[in-house]
């Protein structure tokens, strides 16, 4: 069994005239946290849709958990093992903290929709542990007691929460985050920070693409940086953004 999470070959991407990923290859550990960084237009969100099968690739090869899965959608790769939460918050309207949760939850489910209206003592049984485990998600992210509030009422690093737990609803073996900290204080960020550190050794590969290179820095095993689609380099934080490469990616010298 290859112990790595995810291994990305040869990736390419192309928005009719525009090359937006290139040869990209990462390899990313089993229970690792591996940030992905990269000026503004780099590719990173092209890159998280292409893993998440939101967006077919023009090229190139992608294995998860040692299954070649680059020819797979997002539902299939969902069923696998894959979540994610999106730059913009995208929380379901009128739903409250705990139903937003539990929706996240129906990969776990066994018993089929038809039987599950039905209300047979198994389904009813199954949504009750749904509901629990909706509930400790709640509480590893710090928001157990706002369960029953609407959703969209929570302060906007709240949310930010909510969506990380409604994709660690579904037991994910890969977790893809982009831009957890987007507009988010100091306060919100280091809270989100100990949240994302916290999931190391608990069976979920973590990537996160984040622009906050503190960040990066305090809870990343490696980062990979993407400028102009490319991976100009892949290493431990600290060293990654010492490399001229990346501070004339960042900084232009
Ligand atoms: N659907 C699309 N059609 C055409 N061009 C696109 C599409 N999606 C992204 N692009 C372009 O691809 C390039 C990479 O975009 P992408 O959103 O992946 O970058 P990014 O590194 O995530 O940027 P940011 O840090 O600003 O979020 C950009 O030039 C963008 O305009």
């Amino acid at each position: 069994m290859s112990g790595d999470a995810l291994v990305i070959d040869g990736l390419a991407k192309r928005f009719g005239g525009l090359s937006v990923l290139e040869s990209v290859a990462l390899t990313v550990p089993r229970d690792a946290i591996f940030g992905v960084a990269g000026p503004n237009g780099a590719g990173k969100t092209t890159l998280l849709n292409i893993i998440s099968g939101l967006l077919p690739a023009d090229d190139g090869t992608i294995t998860l958990f040692g299954e070649p899965c680059h020819h797979l959608r997002a539902t299939a790769l969902a069923r696998l093992g894959v979540a994610r939460t999106f730059q913009n918050i995208r929380l379901l309207r009128g739903l409250t903290v705990a139903e937003q949760v539990l929706a996240g939850g129906y990969r776990l489910r066994r018993v089929g929709a038809a039987r599950g209206l039905a209300a047979t003592p198994r389904a009813r049984a199954e949504l009750r542990d749904l509901r629990e485990r909706a509930l400790e998600v709640l509480d590893a992210v710090g928001l157990r007691d706002r369960a029953d509030r609407l959703a969209e009422t929570l302060p906007y690093g709240d949310q930010r929460r909510l969506e990380i737990a409604r994709a660690l609803m579904s037991e994910p073996r890969l977790l893809l985050l982009d831009e957890p900290t987007a507009g988010m204080n100091a306060a919100d960020w280091a809270g989100i920070g100990e949240l994302v550190a916290g999931l190391r050794h608990t069976g979920t590969a973590v990537v996160v693409v984040e622009h906050n290179m503190r960040l990066i820095q305090e809870i990343c095993d490696q980062v990979a940086v993407l400028a102009s689609g490319e991976v100009i380099a892949c290493d431990e934080p600290a060293r990654c953004l010492r490399r001229p490469e990346v501070r004339k990616a960042y900084f232009g010298k």
